[in-house]
């Protein structure tokens, strides 16, 4: 057996980073960004009105009050969207409304409010041949001059955070339609098992509902990948020797469910340990003793491919040891040469309910975590087992209730109440 760093390092060695590539604003969210973003565009792109009301020259309204209104001619009108550039003489103004580029000759927007016209649509969006102007404005009042936030050349967005909705909006506003990411990894997800029928259908004797390949998609999703189906096959080799060749050229990695242990069918290991690009092991953990790992060849790309035990609690913890810090590698979001950018959540928790150990294998045990306020404040958190039938690897609806994965190492064979337990936090 080796151990669980071993062929976590061997995993993380092997995967590679996907290239970046521009991809659409609209595709972009949770990527990695691979360079900073430059502003194309100022922000505000043009002097704008940041007020529905009338464009004016400053100095005609200086002295205007409600007791004596300026009067002046109203010479055009200006939605936002409009490109006309109406010159507004002494004497004279232009209706605009909220985001409308500045006229010419214009230095201060008067809101409809301070005039005798109505506000809002309907009996208000007739043109007025003279609006009355109620109170003073100064040169720029309720004008936004362009590159009031940002000027063009300006970096808006640094390279390599994950992209949030906002930094999508700045790159909008900046003038880029596309953004240079590392996309996101399309993990094929493929279950194997002749005893498997989909979630919901009804069982014959000997059946059970697939729930790896929900697992295993939803957490791919949850984790910025997206899951392809590749659907469950029979133990059959032909057959999964032919879906892996007809999907490789739409992934860039695949996980498969089951059939790597000792069984007399277990097919993934009959289909692909003869290929030596898959190398099956047992790692001294538990649950997920068996497996197997390797990368395949599609016309010089190499897609990883990850072979996990059967056992749905052995899938969880597989995933999150291996396949996690994996898809982060992929998607450039962690690397080992920054250990702590792979690393998951560790907390500390005082064991409320022991449980027994495996001899020789890092035991990750799914935990409930509690809190506990003592006499003087302290806040402590207690951890005990999700399932009442304790650490199987069958035990997987009870995985809903657990909060976490307590780590075991090997040669401690029980856990007793009170021990202090480290435990890794799951999606
Ligand atoms: N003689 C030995 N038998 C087993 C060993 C061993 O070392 N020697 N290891 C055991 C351990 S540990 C594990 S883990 C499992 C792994 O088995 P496989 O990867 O070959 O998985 P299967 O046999 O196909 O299935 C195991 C178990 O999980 C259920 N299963 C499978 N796929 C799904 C699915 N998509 N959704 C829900 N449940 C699934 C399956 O029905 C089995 O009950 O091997 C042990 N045996
Ligand atoms: O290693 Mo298996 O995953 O114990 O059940």
């Amino acid at each position: 057996m080796i151990t669980v760093e071993e062929h976590r390092d061997a995993v993380l060695a092997a995967v590679p980073r996907l290239p970046a590539r521009d991809v659409p604003l609209a595709d972009a969210l949770g990527c990695v960004l691979a360079e900073d973003v430059i502003a194309d565009l100022a922000v505000p792109p043009f002097d704008n009105s940041a007020m529905d009301g009338y464009a004016v020259r400053a100095a005609d309204v200086a002295a205007a009050s409600r007791e004596s209104p300026v009067r002046l001619r109203v010479v055009a009108d200006l939605p936002a969207g409009s490109g006309d550039r109406p010159e507004v003489h002494p004497g004279t103004a232009v209706r605009i409304m909220t985001g409308a580029p500045v006229p010419p000759g214009a230095d201060a927007v008067v809101p409809v409010e301070q005039t005798d016209q109505r506000a809002g649509p309907g009996s208000g969006s007739a043109l007025p041949e003279v609006v009355e102007i109620r109170s003073p404005a100064v040169p720029g009042a309720h004008v936004r001059r362009a590159g009031d936030d940002v000027t063009p050349g300006a970096v808006v967005v640094p390279a390599r955070i994950e992209l949030r909705p906002r930094d999508l909006s700045t790159a909008a506003s900046t003038g880029h339609g596309t953004l240079p990411v590392q996309p996101r990894v399309r993990l094929g997800v493929l279950s194997t098992g002749t005893e498997l029928v989909p979630p919901g259908a009804p069982l014959a004797h000997g059946q059970i509902p697939d729930s790896n390949s929900v697992l295993v998609a939803a957490l791919a999703e949850t984790l910025g990948a997206t899951a392809v189906p590749l659907e469950t096959v029979d133990d059959d080799p032909a057959t999964l020797r032919r879906r892996l060749q007809e999907s490789l050229g739409r992934v860039d990695a695949i996980v498969t469910t089951g059939g790597v242990s000792a069984g007399a069918y277990d097919v993934v290991k009959e289909v692909l340990a003869p290929l030596g690009e898959v190398a099956f092991t047992a790692v001294a953990m538990q649950p997920g003793k068996p497996q197997g790992f390797g990368v395949l060849d599609d016309d010089g790309r190499g897609v990883p491919i990850f072979c996990l035990p059967g056992n749905p609690v052995s899938v969880f913890v597989s995933f999150v040891v291996f396949v996690e810090p994996a898809l982060r590698v992929m998607a450039g979001r962690g690397t080992t040469a920054e250990p702590q950018t792979l690393q998951p959540l560790l907390v500390e928790a005082t064991v409320a309910a022991g449980w027994r150990c495996p001899a020789g294998r890092r035991q990750y045990m799914p935990v409930v975590l509690d809190d506990r306020t003592d006499d003087d404040g302290t806040l402590v958190l207690l951890a005990r087992p999700a399932s009442a039938g304790g650490s199987g690897s069958h035990l997987v609806a009870s995985l809903a209730e657990a909060d976490g994965l307590a780590i075991v190492e090997s040669d401690v064979e029980a856990v007793a109440e009170g021990d202090v337990v480290t435990v890794m936090m799951v999606p």
